[in-house]
């Protein structure tokens, strides 16, 4: 990479001189400032590839070079080295548009990976290897919501910043955090979602660390971990806030060093991950009630996204509702139906407390119920629906359950209410209060329905 340029900044004459030969040893051009009014000068009459500067400088801050290159220079990458332990100086250069942070004394191998890491953000992306799966679909949506959250991802994937992404279940979290990693230069490694609550307990070490051979009961072989898998490439711990406490400790060392160790092992092996996090409960809450760490939590969310109700973008119906039927047709041996303009209608003014995937679940029903090619208003079942709404009172006490009347609810329904309850069921292993949270409804409307529907 001979033409590429790096714009050092740093008071100290003996790291600027450090940091010239070891650029010059990676091949690439480098030139030096020792302030920042000099900084600013290079970078009116130079072409940089990134920006590495020191936090403490003599006439002001790195932070304030930092947001001088997001105002001048918006796609400069620029790191910040800072002092061994400061963490909180690290996320404020993050959240102020740092790429990535760099401990005294630095580590050269570090180093390097953070420069190649940072040269590749300066350069599209490469295409993915062929025969990649390209599995995330795009995110769709026209509402100035979607277009928010497209422009925010398009500049998150050019961070390493941890991005922790929160919204109701169903609002697309997993895959704004697959698009982050899709338009990221880590698009070639692997994306590795995680839901922290479905690991058991005992298991969760062993999971994200590794481990070797011997090491537990069960341990026949040795075994890679999660961050091992996503080395190079990012890790999305879905449902982040039901991490074990234990665990949490761990996880915060792990980020904190870039290190992890396998169980059993007795060294620690580097590892080069970007961590994205999800949760549909709030995370302050947790941490206020003591079940989540403080620190965890503040390390996590250097920068927070929020995925938005489906409620709340309603004009994004169409598009989606357009794109999943022509994602059934493909699956299907036959094209799938189309929406009357009622029956769109109908979808548009529907409250979706189970969000985007509420309206898949909706409208994979209503094409296998429907007769002919186009779905009426009565095939997407929405009053029934409305009626496991969260918001929806709960008519009946569960002692007062009503007997099923098969006049009023007809045999498919119930049957399809069954279905979708014991899925739910099966998911979460039987845990009633996940299952409700998935449904989109109370505990005590679920445990109603349960009894309802007679299944226990
Ligand atoms: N904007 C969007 N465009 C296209 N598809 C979407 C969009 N948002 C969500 N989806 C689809 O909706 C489904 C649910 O999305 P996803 O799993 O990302 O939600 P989630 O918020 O992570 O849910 P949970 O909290 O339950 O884990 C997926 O099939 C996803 O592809």
């Amino acid at each position: 990479m001979p033409s590429q340029h790096i714009l050092i900044i740093d008071d100290e004459a003996d790291i600027r001189e450090l940091l010239e030969i070891t650029f010059s040893r990676m091949g690439l051009l480098s030139r030096a400032a020792a302030d920042l009014a000099q900084a600013r000068a290079l970078l009116a009459e130079a072409h940089f590839d990134l920006c590495l500067t020191d936090l403490r400088l003599p006439d002001g801050s790195g932070l304030d070079l930092v947001e001088h290159v997001q105002r001048h220079h918006p796609h400069l990458p620029v790191a910040v080295i800072t002092a061994h332990g400061s963490m909180d100086t690290a996320i404020a250069a993050l959240k102020a548009g740092a790429f990535d942070f760099l401990n005294k004394p630095i580590e050269l191998p570090r180093l390097r990976a953070l420069i190649e890491a940072a040269l590749k953000t300066a350069t599209p992306p490469p295409d993915a290897p062929p025969g990649a799966d390209r599995r995330a679909t795009r995110l769709l949506g026209d509402s100035p919501a979607m277009d928010h959250i497209r422009a925010t991802v398009a500049k998150l994937a050019r961070s390493q910043a941890p991005v922790y992404i929160h919204g109701e279940s169903g609002t697309g979290k997993e895959l704004i955090a697959r698009q982050i990693h899709d338009q990221s230069p880590r698009r070639t490694a692997a994306f590795v979602p995680v839901n922290c609550g479905a690991i058991p307990a005992e298991l969760v070490e062993s999971e994200f660390f590794g481990h070797l051979k011997g090491s537990f009961t069960g341990a026949v072989a040795d075994r890679q971990g999660l961050f091992q898998a996503a080395d190079g490439g990012t890790l999305f711990l879905d449902e982040v806030a039901d991490l074990p406490l234990p665990m949490q400790v761990k996880l915060l060392r792990a980020i904190q060093e870039r290190r992890i160790k396998p169980v059993g092992a007795t060294a620690e092996i580097p590892v080069d991950v970007r961590l994205l996090s999800a949760t549909h409960k709030n995370l302050a809450d947790e941490v206020a009630a003591g079940r989540f760490r403080q620190d965890l939590y503040y390390r996590l969310n250097v920068i927070e996204l929020l995925a938005p109700p489906l409620r709340e973008r309603r004009q994004d119906i169409p598009q989606l509702a357009q794109h999943i039927l022509d994602r059934l047709g493909q699956r299907g041996a036959t094209p799938a139906p189309t929406l009357s303009p009622d029956a769109l209608e109908c979808l548009c003014r529907h409250t979706f407390p189970g969000n985007v995937r509420e309206l898949e679940n909706i409208l994979e029903r209503a094409t296998a119920l429907c007769d002919g090619d186009r779905i009426q208003p009565a095939d997407l079942r929405l009053q029934q629906a409305d009626d496991i709404r969260p918001d929806a009172p709960a008519t009946h006490a569960p002692d007062d359950t009503p007997s099923l009347d098969a006049t009023s609810l007809d045999a498919t329904l119930i049957d399809h209410q069954r279905e979708i309850i014991r899925r739910a069921l099966e998911q979460t292993r039987w845990n009633k209060t996940e299952a409700a949270r998935q449904l989109g409804m109370t505990f005590r409307q679920l445990r109603y329905r349960l009894k309802k529907l007679g299944i226990e």
